[in-house]
């Protein structure tokens, strides 16, 4: 069982944010975390997004796949509006960083990010999403907005006790290192993405 292990107030460039680790026991060095926006109201649907771990779009900015783009957008937006980013330590859907080079290295070899997990003897997305629901749960969260072009992620909020209020869409521009990626979320993982231009949480 999750529970809150630490938290605290911390400024960033979009504005402050309660950031806290839910981990099962303290000695966890990679506890999931929640940046709550101060202005967030319970009593209303709280925006939320659940964001998964990408160390190579995030930190190192990757042109291969729009999740730091997309992290600054959802962190703009929310401190904004008001809600919660759940940040899940599922590098690589889940497949962890080492892993995740592997299949980018097939994928330099013509592979695509469905083929290449599967080359390596891995499910195409190994997450699931009833860590992000137990954090909602902790913070006493009942009704979302979810930021998200993932059906899966929709479909995971729509089976449990959290209600779903609406889906807000979150596509960010393609670059020509990543059309071919956003294709395959479109095809394969029937992401919710229009072919035209960015839809902005703006
Ligand atoms: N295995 C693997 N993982 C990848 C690849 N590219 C990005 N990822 C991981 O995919 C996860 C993000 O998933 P996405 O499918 O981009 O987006 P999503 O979270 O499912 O959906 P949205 O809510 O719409 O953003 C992160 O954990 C990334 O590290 C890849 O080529 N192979
Ligand atoms: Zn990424």
């Amino acid at each position: 069982m999750l529970k809150i292990q630490a938290e605290s107030n911390v400024p960033t460039a979009y504005g402050e944010f309660r950031m806290i680790a839910f981990a099962e026991v303290e000695t966890d060095w990679m506890p999931q975390m929640a940046i709550v926006a101060k202005n967030t109201d319970f009593s209303k649907p709280v925006n939320v997004r659940f964001h998964s771990e990408c160390i190579t779009g995030e930190v190192f900015h990757s042109r291969k796949c729009e999740c730091g783009q997309q992290l600054d957008a959802a962190m703009k937006f929310i401190y904004e509006n008001g809600g919660i980013i759940v940040y899940l330590r599922q590098e690589g859907r889940n497949i962890g960083i080492i892993n995740k080079l592997r299949a980018y290295a097939l994928q330099e070899q013509g592979l695509d990010t469905v083929e290449a997990n599967l080359q390596l003897g891995l499910p195409a997305d190994d997450r699931n999403f009833s860590s992000a629901i137990e954090i909602l749960n902790i913070l006493n969260v009942k009704e979302v907005n979810l930021l998200t072009n993932n059906p899966e992620k929709i479909k995971m909020v729509e089976e449990s006790n959290i209600k779903l209020n609406k889906r807000i869409p979150l596509q960010m521009d393609s670059t020509k290192e990543s059309a071919s990626y956003l294709k395959v979320k479109k095809d394969y993982f029937g992401h919710l993405l229009d072919d035209e231009d960015t839809i902005n949480p703006s």
